[in-house]
């Protein structure tokens, strides 16, 4: 690959997610009022503490300067009188007093809202990991795992800060400048509006940025998005990469994505820190202010020194709170961007519903049919078109055919992962969309080629099928299937841990382990997607023997790969582009010189060239 090439290729714009874009609106106040409904079953109980303990703390922070004041005018240069001690010592002993109950209430405050603020997190990733749960295969298959998981994890975080501290800071910093505010207009009108002079131009200039701002920190969020979605994938194809030493061509590409996300980061972190400087510009006017009009008030008699210093107190108490908004408010464009995400899937339903009047499907024979079956999983592009079979109870069917013919396809309806755009599955003639998803899948068992092994224990791998089975269930379901063996040479038996997806197991014990699993769940009706990988003829002959006991009295949909097993069928189907073109036995469908015979000799000639 030429240089040239090889840059292009790592600038490639590769995890383009277009569900993760954030979309560009304006501050959504109804988001924000949604969001904070999670606060709710916190409202009765620490809510109103917190709220004690945020009028207390400001109360105590807004009267401190008040009492500065009175100590100058009254105790240390009184208009009228000497100076006296024992009032300079009253004053001070009271700062004292309302400084400890200021440092008391921020204590419990923020006991208090981090308590809130973590609950909050957890019942808001409770809520949408349950509703992912519940989410149809249509939903995955538009997003990439990555990009699931940026929002379970780094979306529901990027809120933690907003409950735990950010909204009592907020309201705290608004009441602040407002009490301020109403303070120094009160004490003084004229010298109060002549500070506040500066505060439209602030205004005026802090909006222009903060559109910038908001722009930026969405960016941030999209390009981290992006980091996460290409971590996710790397991590599950590390094999894949070694495996063609991609390693350099990953690691650049991550790279890449990590400098433009490093990028976006410090551009909207620079935006936001020019916040600073334009507060720093304003108060150091208003302070000019303070002190030049201050003066010439003091020399007219209309002040105290004693409210100049006091005032002074009151403007560094100011410009901190409008400067935290300021930062706040990057806080809560993030936290809204996220929380935009967070609801998007929350109010995402499942294609597949129950009706509302659905039932439990009863305990079933095992009867399954396929009444004109239509199934499209992209609009125009039929992947089943009109398939109508008819199972009876205990029969084996094998279905073959070229890739992409629509064998698992039909499987999925028959799990209901899809609903069919036309036709019906029905299962002892129950139409299944018209009862319970979970009566369904129960009685329904899924052996897929890709065996998934969670992390844990070979025996909750196994109970997995069926959570209330016992260990002795576990036992003789792995006997069953011819597992035991192979478990019980692992280092710690049925408590042998394996890692998520099971790296430590073979392919074949994988297999057996799947079979084990459906065997304790005892499904009537079992699909299986057999495995293509060719593994040794003894595990072979091992798994021909536990597929024979797995399948036995049950109604059985295999999408067949090895010969062996679509002989033992008690009939094949053959499908083409969605539709059945076949179907008999295995000495039928050769006798018939058809598209099954085209599959069979192509093995064959595969097998023996
Ligand atoms: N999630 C999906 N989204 C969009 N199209 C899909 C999806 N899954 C399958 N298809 C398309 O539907 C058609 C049938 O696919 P299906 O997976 O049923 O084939 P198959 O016979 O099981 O193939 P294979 O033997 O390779 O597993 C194919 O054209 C495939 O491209």
């Amino acid at each position: 690959m030429s240089e040239q090439q090889s840059a292009r290729n790592d600038k490639r714009e590769r995890f383009i997610y277009k569900d993760d874009d954030v979309i560009e609106k304006p501050f959504n106040w109804a988001q924000l009022a949604r969001l904070f409904t999670y606060m709710k079953p916190y409202s009765k109980q620490m809510i109103p503490i917190v709220l004690v303990m945020m009028v207390l703390g400001t109360a105590t922070r807004l009267a401190i300067p008040a009492l500065i004041i009175l100590a100058i005018d009254e105790a240390i240069a009184p208009k009228v009188g000497e100076p006296s001690l024992s009032k300079l010592y009253m004053y001070a002993g009271l700062m004292i007093a309302l400084y400890i109950i200021q440092w008391a209430a921020n204590t419990f405050r923020i006991k208090y809202t981090n308590l809130i603020g973590q609950r909050v997190i957890y019942d808001l990733r409770k809520d949408l990991f349950r509703h992912i749960q519940k989410l149809s295969f249509r939903f995955f298959d538009k997003r990439p795992a990555g990009s699931v998981l940026v929002r379970v994890t780094n979306d529901v975080n990027a809120l933690q800060d907003l409950f735990t501290n950010g909204v009592v800071n907020l309201l705290m910093d608004c009441v602040q400048l407002v009490g301020i505010v109403v303070i120094l207009l009160l004490w003084n009108f004229k010298l109060g509006l002549a500070i506040m002079v500066t505060v439209p131009l602030m205004f005026v200039v802090s909006t222009a940025l903060r559109k910038r701002i908001r722009f930026a920190w969405q960016d941030v969020r999209m390009k981290q998005s992006r980091i996460n979605a290409h971590l996710n994938e790397s991590i599950q194809g590390m094999r894949v990469t070694q495996a063609y030493t991609q390693e350099k061509a990953n690691f650049k590409f991550f790279n890449h994505v990590n400098n433009i996300n490093i990028k976006a980061w410090n551009r909207a972190s620079a935006m936001n820190q020019a916040f600073g400087p334009i507060i720093e510009v304003t108060s150091a006017i208003g302070t000019l202010i303070l002190f030049w009009y201050g003066s010439h008030l003091i020399q007219t008699g209309a002040i105290t020194v004693g409210l100049l210093v006091g005032f002074a107190n009151y403007i560094g108490n100011f410009w901190d709170p409008i400067n935290r908004l300021g930062q706040m408010y990057a806080q809560l464009l993030i936290a809204m961007a996220s929380s935009e995400r967070i609801f998007e899937f929350i109010d995402e339903k499942p294609t597949v519903a129950e009706l509302p009047d659905a039932r439990p499907l009863p305990a079933i024979r095992g009867d399954v049919s396929f009444e004109n079956l239509v199934f499209e999983y992209e609009k125009g592009r039929p992947a089943l078109k009109g398939i109508n079979l008819n199972v009876k109870a205990g029969q084996t069917i094998a279905l073959v055919g070229h890739t992409g013919s629509g064998k698992s396809t039909i499987m999925n309806l028959l799990c209901r992962f899809y609903d069919p755009v036309q036709g019906a599955v029905k299962i002892d003639g129950i139409d299944i969309r018209s009862v319970t998803l979970d009566s369904v899948r129960s009685q329904v068992g899924v052996v897929l080629q890709d065996t998934f092994i969670f992390s844990g224990s070979i025996r909750d791998n196994i109970r997995f099928g069926r959570l209330d089975a016992t260990d002795d269930d576990v036992v003789q379901a792995a006997k069953a299937v011819d597992a035991h063996d192979f478990i019980m040479d692992l280092p710690d038996g049925y408590d042998t841990q394996v890692q998520e997806r099971g790296s430590v197991l073979s392919m074949g014990q994988r297999q057996l382990l799947s079979f084990a699993r459906a065997l304790i769940a005892d499904p009537r009706v079992l699909i299986l997607d057999e495995a293509t990988a060719s593994i040794d003829t003894e595990t072979e002959l091992k798994i021909q023997e536990a597929l024979k006991k797995l399948l036995m009295g049950r109604t059985s949909f295999i999408v067949a790969h090895r010969l062996s097993t679509i002989r033992n069928a008690d009939r094949i189907v053959v499908l083409d582009h969605g539709s059945i073109v076949e179907q008999g036995t295995h000495d039928e469908l050769i006798r018939h010189k058809g598209t099954y015979n085209g599959l069979i000799e192509a093995q064959y000639r595969f097998l023996t060239a």
